[in-house]
């Protein structure tokens, strides 16, 4: 495989005017960007068909929303609190918002002793350039949309280059030119220019790094030594750190709760499964859901199989954000042959593994499946936790990728307690032909993931461009979309949600003092959303974990659920686990100022991140 990350640097608007006509027209044209399955940008209420409503005006809350996840969708990396402070600046009016937020950084680059300023004027040229992204290929015409443009406010941030910043901005730096690398499947060698003797340029990841700090920022130690910097003034860290790319399944395991297996299956029967599912997925249909006022599908399609009747029943009742899906079929001959394999596989690693008492206790099944099928190299998932509706907490997928290799590109949206300045750093993992990725928990809580359009893959000889993915998951017994976790409104708890009505489902309900209630991803985008702001409480997952270590015999491994019940949990759950971190959070979920609230973490991220494989590309 020769993916090469490349940086799509088509410079149309490089103004703000023409910036601002681009992004109304981008508006007009929602696309695949909100596609994401259970994303957490779009708010299942407003998905559902039963649900579905046109703006209203009288609805100030749905307006605010509405108007915070345009501008969210604009700004991808903004964070939360400064959209909504060019939305209250702006009364509203996303004609002013937008110049807000750009006119908003530009200012404070005053707050940047500029002392390079050729270095500086070549940067602002290069910060000015503007994502964008490629059409659908022509071939599939009745797909082509208009991909919505994605300034990312931190090309408009001010570039470091006075003394005091340069410490800041060494951190991690690439070298200024060269740092271009050849990667291949299986060679994580790149031809990285180390020469490190001259000033180092940034390179455009770089400036990608640098972000407004929030006075809570703990990583800002470098930049607080300018002590010409009013301590008002906002300042600048590094964060996320570069982008990694890993091909090899040591380095997953070292950066992800993710075990990265190639081969898995024999390689007849991966052919012949590939064959069976390339089939089959000539009726498989795109997702659709309504998105403020519009109807808009998944850049992909999808099947769900169920392995009995019963799951096959329960299937038959899910939603996908609030749309039911076509029947579920049963698994084919070879999945079930497939099947066999990943159980196996799985349960002898989870014999290696310490199970939480929240998930599955025993061996897992994977008793049904949802499947992907991406026509070729633009075809995509956005960024999305798998829903825990039906999956329960903590719940472990075996992944397996057949066809065309692609990227599975994840973030940690949960901050690690021992490494907090790698949230958000997107890492691409790359998934060969019969390859099996099994993602453990916490991945679902805590991380996010996508398959992210990419310019070519390299065709695969029974597929061609396309690729199959199929998520091999546990029905659990007991969790139902009548359980599912919710996310409250944008902004606010995002990326943490409790499970509604736990308690009662589980007859622990008493005081609401003391909810029963597990932290997880935005699986909120499931179908059931009858969640108040009262009862989406939120308990951070930590805190929830180490309630649970304090257990007595939970380091054995107690059955977590007796009957649906955790009962063991109940007697001790006192109200200091229960945390509210719902003001923490900004609007992707990111709670970046808990670092220093967050104690330990999952085993699995313990050991030290280190940079495979930096890039200073942009898969996108
Ligand atoms: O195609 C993949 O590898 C990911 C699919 C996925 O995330 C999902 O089905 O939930
Ligand atoms: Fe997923």
């Amino acid at each position: 495989m020769a993916q090469h990350a490349t940086h799509s640097n088509d410079n149309k608007h490089d103004n703000p005017t023409e910036l601002k006509t681009a992004l109304r027209s981008s508006i007009d044209h929602p696309v695949s960007t909100f596609d994401a399955a259970d994303s957490n940008i779009n708010d299942p209420s407003r998905n559902t068909n039963s649900h579905k409503k046109s703006i209203d005006n009288s609805d100030k809350d749905s307006e605010w929303d509405f108007k915070m996840a345009t501008l969210f969708s604009i700004f991808e990396s903004t964070s939360g609190h400064v959209l909504r402070e060019a939305l209250r600046a702006s009364n509203g009016d996303l004609d002013q918002a937008i110049p807000w937020i750009l006119s908003h950084n530009s200012s404070s680059s005053n707050d940047i002793d500029d002392t390079n300023s050729a270095t500086n004027s070549a940067k602002t040229t290069e910060s000015a350039k503007l994502t964008s992204f490629s059409a659908s290929p022509s071939s599939t015409p009745a797909r082509k949309k208009q991909k919505l443009i994605q300034p990312r406010l931190s090309l408009f941030m001010p570039t470091p280059t006075s003394s005091s910043s340069l410490s800041v901005f060494k951190q991690g730096i690439s070298p200024a030119s060269g740092h271009r690398q050849q990667t291949s499947h299986g060679n994580t060698n790149s031809s990285v220019d180390d020469d490190t003797s001259s000033t180092p340029l940034p390179s455009l990841n770089d400036r990608l790094r640098w972000k407004e700090a929030t006075p809570n920022d703990t990583n800002v130690s470098t930049a607080t030594t300018d002590t010409s910097t009013p301590s008002s003034t906002p300042l600048v860290k590094l964060k996320p750190p570069k982008p990694l790319i890993l091909y090899n399944p040591e380095d997953v395991s070292k950066h992800c709760p993710c075990t990265l297996i190639f081969n898995v299956l024999d390689k007849d029967l991966a052919n012949r499964l590939l064959e069976a599912m390339l089939t089959d997925s000539e009726t498989w249909n795109r997702n659709r859901w309504w998105l403020f006022e519009r109807m808009v599908e998944s850049p992909h399609k999808t099947s769900y199989f169920a392995e009995r009747d019963d799951d096959m029943e329960e299937v038959a009742g899910w939603t996908y954000n609030g749309k039911q899906q076509d029947p579920p079929r049963r698994f084919l001959p070879e999945m079930e042959e497939a099947k066999l394999v990943v159980r196996r596989i799985v349960n002898e690693l989870r014999k290696q593994r310490s199970i939480h008492p929240y998930e599955v206790q025993g061996d897992w099944n994977c008793n049904v499946a949802a499947v992907n099928h991406y026509a070729h190299s633009k075809e995509s998932v956005g960024f999305h936790a798998d829903k825990l509706t039906y999956l329960g907490p903590r719940p472990t997928i075996g992944s397996l990728t057949l066809g065309v290799t692609r990227f599975f590109r994840i973030r940690k949206v949960i901050p690690d307690a021992k490494h907090p300045d790698t949230a958000g750093q997107l890492i691409s993992i790359a998934l060969p032909h019969n390859s099996l990725c099994i993602m453990w928990p916490p991945m679902q809580e805590e991380w996010k993931h996508e398959i992210p359009p990419v310019p070519t893959v390299t065709p695969h000889p029974i597929s061609g461009t396309a690729r199959i993915n199929i998520t091999f998951r546990l029905r659990r017994e007991g969790f139902s979309p009548a359980d599912t976790p919710v996310w409250s409104k944008m902004g606010q708890t995002c990326g943490q949600f409790s499970w509604v009505d736990m308690e009662q489902k589980l007859g622990l309900a008493s005081s609401s003092s003391s909810p029963l209630a597990v932290n997880g991803g935005d699986g909120g985008g499931g179908g059931h959303n009858g969640g108040t702001e009262s009862r989406a409480r939120t308990i951070e997952a930590t805190a929830a974990r180490a309630a649970v270590k304090a257990l007595p015999g939970s380091e054995d491994q107690t059955p977590e659920i007796e009957g649906g019940v955790l009962k063991h949990l109940r007697s001790s759950q006192s109200p200091e686990h229960v945390v509210d971190y719902s003001n923490h959070l900004d609007d992707k979920g990111v709670a970046l100022d808990l670092a220093d609230e967050l104690q330990d973490d999952s085993v699995a991220l313990e050991q030290q991140w280190e940079p495979i494989d930096e890039v200073d590309t942009n898969l996108e």
